[in-house]
């Protein structure tokens, strides 16, 4: 919990975000589009309202399955280990993936999962960010495709939260401190 006080400035509309979306399930359809056997896995918890929109868009046939991973706890700051908490319940050797994700900030958690995922040798592995801070990069990682590449804010909604909170906002805003008068 944050004893900060804070406001939150839109940064990515809600609209912005679906005309985004439509694009981007044209292009990974065209890349999927010579196969029957994708799986299109969603990291909890922050991937949770795009993988909904996302996979709403693909005029594909696709599975849906989901990891957990987490390395922020309820702070700002990675803490550069990444856990998986839970685990896919189907097998994807010989799959096709999509691994959806929110943000790529360090680069630490996506740039894990996709090891730990190779390991069960797919067919072909890619990976979608919604967002990408690459001021923060302390991990060489790039996704396959990205939505919106954002300054080094703090960002929140559309499944992203500050300390668990407003993952429910239905825009991407920033946090900006009120008691911070250096701002
Ligand atoms: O590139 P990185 O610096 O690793 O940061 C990105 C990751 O951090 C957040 O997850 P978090 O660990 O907060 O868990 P959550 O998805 O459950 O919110 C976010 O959802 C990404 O998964
Ligand atoms: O900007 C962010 N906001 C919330 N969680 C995050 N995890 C990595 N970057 C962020
Ligand atoms: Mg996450």
């Amino acid at each position: 919990m944050s004893h900060r006080p804070y406001v939150i400035d839109t940064m990515i509309s809600a609209k912005a975000i679906a005309a985004r979306i439509e694009d981007l399930a044209t292009e990974i359809g065209s890349e999927f589009s010579d196969t029957n056997k994708l799986v299109v896995v969603g990291l909890l918890r922050g991937s949770f309202v795009f993988i909904a929109d996302l996979v709403r868009e693909l005029d594909l046939p696709v599975e849906v399955d989901f990891l957990e991973a987490s390395s922020y706890g309820d702070g700002m700051e990675s803490s550069r280990e990444v856990r998986i908490l839970k685990d896919l319940r189907g097998q994807i050797e010989g799959r096709d993936v999509l691994v959806v994700e929110d943000i790529v900030d360090t680069g630490h958690t996506l740039a894990h999962v996709t090891k730990f995922l190779l390991n069960r040798k797919p067919a072909r592995l890619k990976s979608i960010a919604l967002l990408d801070k690459p001021a923060r990069r302390e991990v060489d990682f790039k996704a396959d495709w990205t939505g919106f590449e954002i300054p080094d804010e703090f960002v929140v909604g559309y499944g992203i939260d500050f300390a668990q909170r407003n993952r429910n906002l239905p825009f991407i805003g920033n946090v900006r401190f009120t008691d911070d008068n250096s701002c």
